[in-house]
């Protein structure tokens, strides 16, 4: 798989992704992180010029073998004493190099290269450390803060002031008809590419270059050679029978030389085999795909295409196994339901939730049996099924058509208004009441919920996920997610407060009376499963933070799709002028004799993918999932993108095409691999509240307006993605559709 990256996909995966910590040092530039066309020409020249100057030349073997002797010598002056080898090798590997780059070798004794060998070892290790990884998450901010960052950079800037003497010697002594080395080339090459400044021949690019021989090339073959004495003393048997070829091919009397090797075998295969169990870059460099593949980190469809349905990624702290396409999904979350039930613990979760299994999305066990039990019923009593909540949808529907007509056909962005009208039958549901589009205070409420969701969907959260320690005491974004939480839980604390003063406990108006009353008549034994005030007002959030985003996101999707393919549009127009006409209002009960419109919201479902990456689920016990082995406590994510995406599964998964829900008759046809609302145990309990609120809202916009962009506009399909997948701003024409 690795080779199908590497190799069959080299064009896909040839470019480095921007590290901030090497950044600063490197700028992208040089051989190693650099990308697109100055890293074409600078790798080129390097290999060009490396093998003129030594690599496949008999002048680099003898360097290698004068090297060898040094070396040699160095181990005797031990005396056959304990002796920590590492300086000696890495100051003669780094010698070969420098031979190549500077024209000279150092001796071991020289205090200065010494110097930068100990700096460069120090920083490639702490570089590689969890502490220095947070400057790569916060550049702008641990730049001002102590730790082995520093130390990395540190050590950086004394090893380039060492290279740059170098540089600067070369300079000096320049005869460009007698050019010794790579340094004294490629100021050759500066002089003739003056004209190309995109190519990069210049000092700076130059220094970052010589840094990147010398540590891309010391380091991996100094480690690898440790390697070898260490499995040389592990396994003195193999030792003896290299010992023993040697003398039988070589003997005592000369050096060994390139020569030799092909009467070597044995010794041949112990070093490859070092190389394998030495294993000196174990994760290779980070590479970036120039194709959709991944992003932030996080996956996307193509990901799977590459790694297999089941793979496993290092997230923060945690080994995630990623499930992909919809047979494994099912597999996962249907057919093993019991075991991919519950939620991991999270640290944002404990936080909020005021211990780690409050709420309805983050808690698992009994407590979310219970709690998810409730709140269908909840549901179910308050009206879906028997009008109630259709009749609120259909009021709001009302109040925004309404707003929509205020803008008489001006460019307005609907996202706002959307926002509000999905909330208000929330609001309905939860406390019983709706908020007018003009009150400040409830915006302010729908603006800090979606700043909570995208926060912790975001980098911030996921550090916030894997350092809760460190990052509970550091400035930053994600102490919004707490704030907010607050500000929210307050509000709708002053909601129950009210409700408590006048609940008619045999006469409940909503979520929040209901869930008093359970209060009162469940036993106190129970209250451990929640019904308590406290999750009460969590629960009811909880509602509000899955509910709200998701389904406005879908709606304003449905204009982007439609906009963008005018003719489903015309055809979903003239669908309502057939069954309903413009003198009565869209109800549920028309759904059934309006096909093309079902499939085109269950299209807009599928390509919206409002909800990219589902929940995560946490293994109960020790399974096998797809041929893997998946031990208990293992994190999941049964990834929907995957799955409605599936190249197996839709005829053409890429496109917006409706006739993945219609049969040759135009007639709907449900398809099992729409899993937009998840499946299995933790389904989404609002999901025939969601699907109601996307047929009465749609299906009304599109009976009294017709939607459009400004001429020559093309809507992305792109979207931003965190927890939820939404459309960029957007802006629309709603044009009046008069009776
Ligand atoms: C188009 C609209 C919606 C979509 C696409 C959607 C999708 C989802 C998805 C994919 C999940 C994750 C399930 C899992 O982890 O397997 C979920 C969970 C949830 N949804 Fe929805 N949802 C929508 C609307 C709603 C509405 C309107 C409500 C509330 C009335 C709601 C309440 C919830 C809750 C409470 C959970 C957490 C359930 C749990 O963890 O057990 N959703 N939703």
């Amino acid at each position: 798989m690795v080779k199908e990256a590497l190799v069959n996909q080299l064009d896909c995966f040839i470019d480095r992704p921007i590290v901030p910590l090497f950044h600063v040092i490197f700028k992208g530039i040089g051989i190693a992180l650099s990308n697109g066309y100055l890293w074409r020409k600078q790798r080129k020249f390097a290999n060009t010029h490396l093998r003129y100057f030594g690599e496949g030349q008999k002048s680099l073997e003898t360097c290698i073998e004068v090297e060898s002797n040094f070396i040699c010598e160095a181990f005797k002056e031990e005396q056959g004493r304990p002796f920590n080898p590492h300086y000696i090798i890495t100051n003669g590997v780094s010698n070969i190099i420098s031979s190549v780059v500077f024209g000279h070798r150092f001796e071991y004794s020289d205090q200065s290269f010494r110097k930068v060998l100990e700096l460069d070892n120090e920083a490639i290790v702490l570089a590689g450390s969890a502490q220095t990884q947070l400057y790569d998450a916060f550049p702008g901010l641990m730049r001002y803060l102590p730790g082995p960052h520093q130390t990395v950079l540190a050590n950086y800037q004394e090893i380039m002031t060492f290279l740059k003497k170098e540089v600067e010697k070369h300079q000096e002594e320049w005869n460009p008809d007698d050019p010794r080395d790579y340094i004294d080339v490629y100021l050759a090459e500066m002089e003739k590419k003056k004209e190309d400044p995109q190519a990069g021949f210049n000092i700076e690019t130059l220094l970052v270059c010589t840094l990147d021989l010398i540590e891309a090339g010391t380091e991996t073959t100094a480690t690898t050679l440790r390697w070898a004495l260490v499995y040389m003393l592990h396994y003195p048997e193999i030792q003896e029978k290299v010992q023993a070829e040697i003398d039988r091919v070589i003997g005592q009397s000369r050096q060994p030389n390139l020569a030799d090797r092909p009467n070597l075998p044995y010794t041949d295969a112990v070093i490859h085999e070092t190389q394998r169990m030495g294993n000196i870059v174990p994760l290779g460099f980070p590479k970036m795909a120039s194709k959709d593949t991944t992003l932030g980190g996080y996956f996307i469809p193509k990901l799977a295409d590459i790694y297999g349905k089941v793979f496993s990624i290092r997230l923060g702290r945690d080994n995630v196994v990623f499930v992909s396409g919809y047979k494994m999904v099912k597999e996962a979350i249907i057919t093993q339901a019991e075991n991919f039930g519950d939620r991991p613990y999270s640290a944002i979760g404990d936080r909020v939730n005021s211990g780690p299994s409050g709420g309805l999305i983050m808690s698992s066990g009994e407590i979310s049996k219970r709690q998810r039990r409730f709140a269908l019923s909840t549901l179910r009593s308050f009206g879906l099924g028997k009008g109630i909540m259709e009749e609120s949808v259909c009021e709001e529907v009302r109040h925004l058509l309404e707003e929509i007509e205020r803008e008489k056909g001006q460019l307005f962005s609907p996202a706002g208004l959307f926002d509000n009208a999905v909330s208000n039958i929330i609001c309905q549901l939860v406390m019983g009441k709706r908020f007018d589009y003009s009150d400040h205070k409830f915006q302010a409420m729908l603006q800090y919920l979606f700043e909570m969701i995208s926060l912790q969907g975001s980098l911030w959260g996921t550090l916030y996920e894997s350092f809760p320690r460190v990052m509970k005491h550091l400035p930053g974004p994600h102490n919004k997610i707490f704030s907010h939480n607050k500000v929210l839980l307050d509000f709708i604390g002053e909601e129950v407060k009210m409700h408590k003063n006048n609940v008619d406990h045999n006469n409940p108006r909503d979520y929040i009376d209901t869930f008093i009353t359970e209060i009162e008549n469940v036993c106190e034994c129970v209250h451990h499963l929640g019904f308590t005030e406290t999750n009460l007002t969590v629960c009811s959030l909880d509602l509000f933070l899955a509910g709200t985003e998701t389904t406005s996101s879908t709606l304003l999707w449905a204009l982007v799709f439609l906009i963008n393919n005018p003719d489903i549009q015309y055809k979903v127009h003239a669908e309502i002028d057939q069954v309903i006409g413009q003198t009565r209002q869209p109800t549920m009960a028309d759904r059934p004799n309006m096909p093309y419109t079902d499939a085109v919201i269950h299209e807009i479902q599928r390509m919206g993918n409002v909800v990219p990456l589902n929940g995560f689920r946490v293994a109960a016990k020790d399974t096998t999932l797809g041929g893997y082995f998946i031990p208990k406590g293992t994190l999941l994510l049964p990834n929907l993108t995957s799955v409605l995406f599936d190249k197996t599964e839709w005829e053409t998964p890429d496109s917006f095409n409706p006739g993945h829900f219609l049969d040759a008759e135009g007639r709907f046809v449900k398809r099992e691999a729409l899993l937009a609302f998840s499946a299995g145990k933790r389904v989404c309990p609002g999901e025939s509240l969601g699907k109601m609120m996307l047929f009465l809202f749609l299906v009304s916009l599109l009976q009294r307006f017709s939607f459009s962009v400004p001429d020559g506009v093309e809507l992305s399909t792109g979207g931003t993605t965190g927890l939820t997948h939404a459309p960029q701003t957007c802006l629309f024409f709603p044009v009046f559709i008069s009776g």
